[in-house]
């Protein structure tokens, strides 16, 4: 028998029962809900990563639709109870999906949705401010000055790397690697290679144009390339950042074998998912060289740090922030809600994931659609025409 778990109720005579195992930012999604005839339950309980089992007391005997987040693994023991409770919609409240089994989902009918786009920029940001952190050394000279030790200005005193005209290497040049590597290129100047399955036609483009003005107007051309394997960017670039999804193809994409390609005072960022890298052969690189650098906002089995990592003056350490800026959790819990609301209601899925802005327009109404749901097509939900 399943531990009741700790809520919070808004329009308790709702006709459709929406749950979400988290709080979220902002108050629109909960609006956006509770107009529509919801009675939403927000998980109160103070523990962070709720096990199946209190998500399946969560789901109870009716719920229509849940709303849950990336630490939750939400496979065959859930999305079979959701189902058992008429449910017929689940959220993630992020881009990435790798918590989510889709086969299991696609058995029980459950449309899976996802938060993309709100986050792109927030991301590449992120991804960018480790990228000058690790390259000027910010958090060890923080740490430096805090523990008194600054005693004048030295010639060597942090020295660390100029980006501009050096080569940025982009792993998964999809929405939020392509993002990146503009901030790179035309924030720093930086020359791109990047790897990606497909071609990111739109960031060549993007580069070209920049290389033409920057030579129109005196200036050194930036320069980019489409690599033909990922090894190829790693013997290349002189800050590396990985952007893919993550999946079979993609576990341990980064491994001792790749690490070893890399220049020796290379800089490796990961705001993708831990387990892209293999994070003991990470650990054991940095210690061999003090040159090579890496700034991390995911780990291999978050919450948790593998040993040594956190005494390596070479690492910088966030705690899966990247997408945490107010204006985007805000539009991830819209997104997410109006997914599970649409699903709900019966509306179509929206014709263009990537395009989700017209839902987060906070004056006014969103589009009666759900803006993505990552299994439509296995489901042969309908499509928005607008
Ligand atoms: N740290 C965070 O807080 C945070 C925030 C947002 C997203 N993410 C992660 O970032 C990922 C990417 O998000 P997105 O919106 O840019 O997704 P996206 O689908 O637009 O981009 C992913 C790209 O990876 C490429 N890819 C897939 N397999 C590959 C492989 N084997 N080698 C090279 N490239 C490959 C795809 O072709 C695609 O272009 C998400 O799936 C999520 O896991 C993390
Ligand atoms: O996949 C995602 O969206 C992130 O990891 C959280 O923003």
């Amino acid at each position: 028998m399943a531990k009741p778990v700790s809520i919070e109720v808004w329009n308790p005579n709702g006709k459709y029962r929406v749950v979400s195992t988290k709080s979220m930012p902002g108050t629109r999604w909960i609006n956006l809900l509770i107009q529509q005839d919801v009675r939403l339950e927000i998980c109160t309980e103070k523990k962070t990563i709720l096990s199946v089992e209190d998500i399946i007391a969560l789901i109870g005997d009716k719920c229509d639709g849940v709303i849950g987040q990336l630490t939750e693994d939400w496979g065959e023991e859930l999305f079979s109870a959701l189902s058992k409770a008429g449910g017929k919609a689940f959220s993630n409240m992020a881009v990435g999906y790798n918590n989510v089994d889709v086969n299991a989902a696609n058995k029980y009918g459950v449309a899976v949705g996802n938060t993309p786009g709100v986050l792109t920029e927030t991301t590449a940001e992120l991804a960018a401010s480790l990228s000058l952190a690790a390259a000027r050394r910010i958090v060890e000279a923080d740490e430096f000055m805090r523990a008194g030790l600054y005693d004048g200005w030295l010639p060597h005193l942090f020295v660390g790397n100029l980006l501009k005209g050096q080569t940025v290497g982009v792993i998964g040049a999809g929405r939020i690697g392509s993002a990146y590597a503009r901030m790179m290129v035309e924030g720093f100047k930086m020359n791109l290679i990047y790897f990606d399955l497909y071609q990111a036609t739109r960031l060549e483009k993007f580069v070209t144009a920049y290389a033409d003005f920057l030579k129109a107007n005196g200036e050194t051309p930036v320069t980019w390339k489409r690599a033909t394997s990922m090894d190829e960017v790693l013997q290349e670039a002189d800050i590396i950042s990985l952007h893919p999804i993550l999946d079979k193809t993609t576990y341990h994409l980064v491994n001792k074998e790749r690490l070893a390609k890399m220049k020796k005072e290379a800089i490796l960022i990961n705001c993708s998912r831990g387990p892209v890298i293999d994070e003991a052969a990470l650990v054991e690189h940095l210690r061999q060289n003090p040159l090579f650098r890496v700034g991390l906002d995911v780990f291999e089995e978050e919450p948790y740090m593998k040993p040594g990592l956190a005494e390596l003056k070479n690492a910088i350490v966030v705690p899966h922030i990247a997408s945490a800026s107010k204006w985007t959790r805000e539009g991830m819990a819209t997104l997410a809600a109006l997914n599970v609301l649409g699903k709900i209601k019966g509306y179509p899925v929206w014709f263009d994931a990537n395009r989700v802005e017209p839902f987060l327009n906070e004056n006014g109404k969103p589009p009666a659609a759900c803006p993505s749901i990552v299994n439509a097509k296995a489901l042969s939900l309908p499509v928005s025409k607008l």
